[in-house]
């Protein structure tokens, strides 16, 4: 697990660090590591250049630290026999002992963009900054057309602690950041403009709080935590998922989830309502009833996809959420939920809410907006229960503060049907005895590694493409 820290976490830490370091210390630990990455990247870059030698490096300088951490970088560059020249965006506002070092090597101040640049190094603002870019950064990105752009700590101008992008802002390839992640390169649009990140350790871990602000689970993670069966199992001890999903009109959301709950963890999945036929004919494994009253025990339930908001759904609903095993509500059940909040009045076992923005925002009462993490976090509070907020960059948060962002995931995700198979396969997490947020976690992940396995092989994969993808992803967790 990664964790996220924010921007006031990461001066504390820093001060406590820099305590025992003597001026520059940390700009020149900084400085060094985003040189490496650099030379890496130049080396592998195609081009008449070999490495940083003989590339033509630009960087933009903003009047922080930030610029003071490109400037020294390019330094390095210089002496590896880079070409580099430098734009202070702010004019006279620029780290004055960078400059001198980076004039001293031989870089060349200007004001205008330079005509070929192989590398955009962005020192504009860090971690110090305010959303948005000073409008002569603006008119220098649209000039300059780099073959490579690397962000130094944060691409300027995004929201660092939201990872919101209100504003002009840049967009790299690369990140290089120092000391930990921070949200922006997690959340929300920030994360797509952040590129490939790179965590450079300039010896601060040992400083910041032990708790990050968010979490990023591994594949290490679903490695070491998925509940694969072992040799005395059986298909109860396994684990029990119900899935009251689908409808007459909507068939297809009950074959989908139910797919969704096969490629998990459970030894046994119930299906409870009106196609039960359909749902038989895909999956000759799944026992069918025709309500939650008549499936018998279960470890979980999911309620919700393709059931309508009907009299007859709400019902069902209700008998789901008095059972004491944990629940998934997605879809329907969630704008039930959002009519009729006081279902949740005695409700004590787990309860995982899968909304997209629309469901959410009818929960809620406002939309997530852009400071994702807190909208989470905030309903999970108020409800008692775990949201797993869906995007690109899935958020989960538990009612304890707990708070984990998907890394994983692709755009081909955006397609019907999707969602309801990742509801299945949390569901079926959860029967296996998983708590509620990493069952939604885990469920998250693995839906985004099989969604980018499919979408490597077919441009626009459909929901039970995505599906069939899960058990071989999930598989490959044993190998
Ligand atoms: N923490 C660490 O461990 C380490 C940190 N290090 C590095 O330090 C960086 C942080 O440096 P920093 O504190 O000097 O702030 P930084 O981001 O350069 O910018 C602040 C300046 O920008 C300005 N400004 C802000 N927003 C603006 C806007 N929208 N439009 C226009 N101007 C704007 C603001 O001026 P103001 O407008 O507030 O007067 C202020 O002058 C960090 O990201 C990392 O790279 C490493 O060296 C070592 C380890
Ligand atoms: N642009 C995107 N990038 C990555 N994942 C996405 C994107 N758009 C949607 N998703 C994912 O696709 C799924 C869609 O779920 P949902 O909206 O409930 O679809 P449905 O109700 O049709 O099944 C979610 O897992 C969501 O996180
Ligand atoms: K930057």
């Amino acid at each position: 697990m990664h964790g996220v820290w924010r921007t006031a976490a990461v001066r504390r830490a820093e001060a406590e660090l820099m305590r025992g370091l003597p001026p520059l210390a940390l700009m020149h630990r900084a400085a060094a590591g985003l040189a490496a990455t650099c030379t890496q990247l130049l080396r592998a870059m195609p081009g008449k250049h070999a490495g940083a030698y003989g590339a033509h490096i630009t960087v933009l300088a903003g009047p922080g630290d930030n610029g003071g951490d490109a400037l020294l970088a390019a330094e390095r560059l210089i002496r590896q026999g880079a070409q580099a020249t430098a734009i202070a965006v702010m004019g006279e506002r620029v780290h004055r002992q960078a400059l001198r070092a980076f004039r001293d090597a031989g870089g060349r101040l200007a004001t205008t963009a330079p005509t070929h640049t192989d590398l955009l190094i962005d020192g504009i603002i860090g971690i110090g900054g305010r959303p948005g870019l000073p409008e002569r950064a603006v008119q220098l990105l649209e000039t300059i057309h780099p073959r490579l752009t690397v962000a130094v700590d944060v691409p300027s101008g995004v929201d660092v602690d939201t990872g919101a992008v209100p504003g002009p802002a840049v967009n790299a390839d690369v990140t290089v950041t120092f000391g930990c992640r921070k949200p922006a390169h997690v959340l929300g649009d920030a994360a797509l403009r952040t590129g490939y990140l790179d965590l450079i350790d300039i010896g601060l871990g040992p400083y910041l709080e032990c708790e990050g602000y968010l979490q990023v689970p591994t594949l290490d993670d679903m490695i070491e935590q998925w509940p694969f069966p072992d040799e005395l199992d059986d298909k109860y001890t396994r684990g029990v998922v119900g899935i009251a999903a689908g409808s007459a009109e909507y068939p297809g959301a009950a074959i989908l989830a139910t797919a969704g709950a096969l490629s998990g963890p459970a030894g046994y999945v119930r299906y409870a309502g009106a196609a039960k036929a359909q749902v038989h004919n895909h999956h000759p494994e799944v026992v069918g009833t025709d309500s939650v009253a008549t499936a018998g025990r279960t470890q979980s339930w999911l309620i919700g996809p393709g059931s309508g908001t009907g009299e007859a759904t709400a019902h069902e609903l209700k008998q789901v959420l008095a059972r004491p095993v944990p629940a998934v509500l997605d879809a329907d059940a969630i704008t039930l939920l959002a009519q009729s909040p006081h279902l949740l009045a005695n409700r004590e076992a787990p309860l995982v809410l899968t909304p997209h923005d629309r469901e959410f925002e009818r929960l809620y009462g406002t939309a997530p907006g852009d400071r994702r993490a807190e909208a989470a976090m905030a309903l999970a509070k108020r409800l008692h229960c775990t949201v797993l907020l869906k995007g690109h960059h899935t958020i989960v948060a538990d009612s304890d503060g707990t708070v984990y962002v998907n890394p994983t995931g692709h755009p081909a995700l955006a397609t019907a049907g999707t969602g309801d198979v990742l509801a299945g396969l949390v569901a079926s997490l959860l029967a296996a005895g998983i708590p509620a947020a990493r069952a939604a976690m885990m469920g998250a992940f693995m839906h985004g590694m099989a969604a980018r396995a499919v979408a490597s092989e077919i441009v626009s994969p459909v929901a039970s493409q995505i599906a069939a993808e899960l058990p071989g992803t999930i598989g490959a967790l044993n190998d």
